[in-house]
């Protein structure tokens, strides 16, 4: 209540004629609170609509008596609070259903928000209206300057708010964080560069106005789209939303001192196009961890950590044809375990993973930061070698065999496996080269496994 009455006051503060003010933070209050809170945040707020209608009855005088300042602050919190409620169910209900990626839900939220902050607007003019506190002739000037006001403040400060509030209160109606990228408690080292260029321009383009008195000179305010993009991109979304509500506040600021009040709309305008713009900004660090995210799913192998197949073949085609062209050498070395159908039926299923986990460690320890270790199949690994001749191949499968077999599935029984290994010759593709290997591999399995076959010379190492 003290923080609704707080931002309420903050508005009148940057009131720029009777009931319109540039923005109106408490509309974003009360969005925050029902969708964080839910309908036990109602009667509070209907009691603050009480309280502040009080205040503006003294404020401008208005000859209402107590009962009916208390009707005319019911009928304007409910005017005030039932369409952002139904807003926000509607919001909740869309977000559940949908199962819907950041970018839906923020456009979802800026149409809902929209639609809610006019509806509010369109009912607390007309229950002003109805208790003497609003003239009806003062309706065509105030509704548009009042409904932006209403869905500026909503907009940018909602879900700075319902941030705030998901820390205090653990609620289950709508998980905030699952929509944002990881929290990022601290800003950028550049933040306040961003912060002091959003200031000069709000500074310029107000004197600008002001001196020339051309509402085109109040149109450059729509170049804050640009650092809040830039800020959109680079910080998270807590500091994203602060650098919106800073922007906010010097417009409403500067709008006031330099007695702007003729191009006020513009100015709000601006707001709202640069929120809705940077809202989407705060996609963007999520859009970027989810495509991290998939990306290690598509390339890795989720048990053994090893390159996927798919992403194996498309490094290997890469490095092969690097390797033709500067005429390096290069080879394979292709190694499966040996009777692990055994193994599996001996130990259980989860020993065999042990097993292909430890064969997967112990071969990436004996391989270079350059060497691609990929899984290929069941109990199949393939390492690709830029710069190896078939020597150096051998000397690299010999370690892994060796570690291989220090390696236990349980106490006294080893891991085992056979290698087959090629180079690159320069007539040859990597698809010629991987069956060289892969033959190899078989002739060490012929030739009694837990041993190495080289492709070139078919013997054994
Ligand atoms: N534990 C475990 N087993 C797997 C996995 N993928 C495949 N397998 C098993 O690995 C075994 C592979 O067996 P085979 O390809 O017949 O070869 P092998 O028993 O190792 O015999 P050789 O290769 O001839 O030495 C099969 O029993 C598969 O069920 C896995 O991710 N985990």
């Amino acid at each position: 209540m003290l923080l609704w009455i707080a931002v309420w006051v903050l508005a009148q503060l940057m009131e720029y004629t009777a009931h319109a003010s540039v923005w109106f933070p408490a509309s974003g209050l009360t969005y925050a609170a029902l969708l964080i809170i839910g309908s036990s945040a109602i009667l509070p707020i209907l009691l603050c609509a009480v309280i502040v209608t009080f205040v503006t009855c003294i404020q401008y005088g208005l000859p209402l008596d107590l009962p009916q300042v208390i009707q005319a602050g019911l009928l304007f919190g409910a005017a005030h609070i039932l369409p952002y409620w139904l807003s926000v169910q509607l919001f909740i209900w869309i977000a559940r259903i949908g199962r819907l990626s950041t970018p839906g839900l923020i456009i979802v939220y800026i149409i809902n928000t929209g639609v809610a902050s006019l509806c509010t607007t369109l009912l607390v003019i007309y229950s002003l209206v109805f208790s003497n506190m609003m003239q009806p002739s003062e309706i065509s000037q105030t509704w548009l300057a009042f409904w932006i006001g209403d869905y500026a403040g909503v907009l940018i400060l909602a879900p700075l708010f319902a941030a705030l509030l998901s820390q205090q209160i653990n609620n289950k109606r709508f998980l905030l964080k699952s929509y944002l990228s990881p929290n990022q408690t601290k800003p950028s080292e550049f933040y306040y560069c961003k912060l002091m260029l959003v200031t000069l321009l709000v500074i310029f383009t107000t004197i600008l106005n002001q001196s020339t008195q051309q509402q085109e000179s109040a149109f450059v305010i729509f170049l804050l789209v640009l650092p809040h993009m830039w800020i959109a991109c680079t910080e998270s979304a807590l500091f994203n939303m602060l650098s919106l509500t800073f922007s906010c506040m010097i417009i409403a600021l500067f709008v006031n001192v330099l007695g702007l009040n003729e191009y006020v709309l513009i100015y709000q305008f601006a707001i709202i196009i640069v929120a809705a713009n940077a809202l989407f900004g705060v996609a963007v660090p999520a859009l970027m961890a989810d495509n991290e995210k998939l990306q290690a799913i598509i390339t890795t192998d989720a048990l053994t950590q090893a390159a996927s197949r798919q992403h194996f073949m498309q490094q290997a085609e890469r490095a092969v044809n690097r390797s033709l062209t500067d005429n390096a050498p290069l080879s394979l070395i292709m190694f499966d375990m040996d009777n692990f159908k055994k193994v599996n039926d001996t130990f259980g299923h989860s020993a065999g993973d042990r097993a292909l986990q430890n064969v997967c460690r112990v071969a990436q320890l004996s391989l270079r930061p350059t060497d691609l270790l990929g899984r290929f199949g069941g109990d199949e690994f393939v390492a690709l070698l830029p710069e190896s001749t078939i020597k150096d191949a051998q000397h690299i499968a010999q370690r892994i065999l060796t570690s291989v077999n220090e390696a236990e599935i349980a106490p006294g029984h080893p891991i085992h496996c056979s290698f087959g290994i090629a180079q690159l010759r320069s007539d040859q593709n990597f698809t010629e080269l991987f069956n060289l290997a892969d033959a190899a591999l078989y002739k060490a399995k012929q030739k009694g496994r837990n041993t190495i076959v080289n492709a070139e010379h078919s013997n054994a190492a």
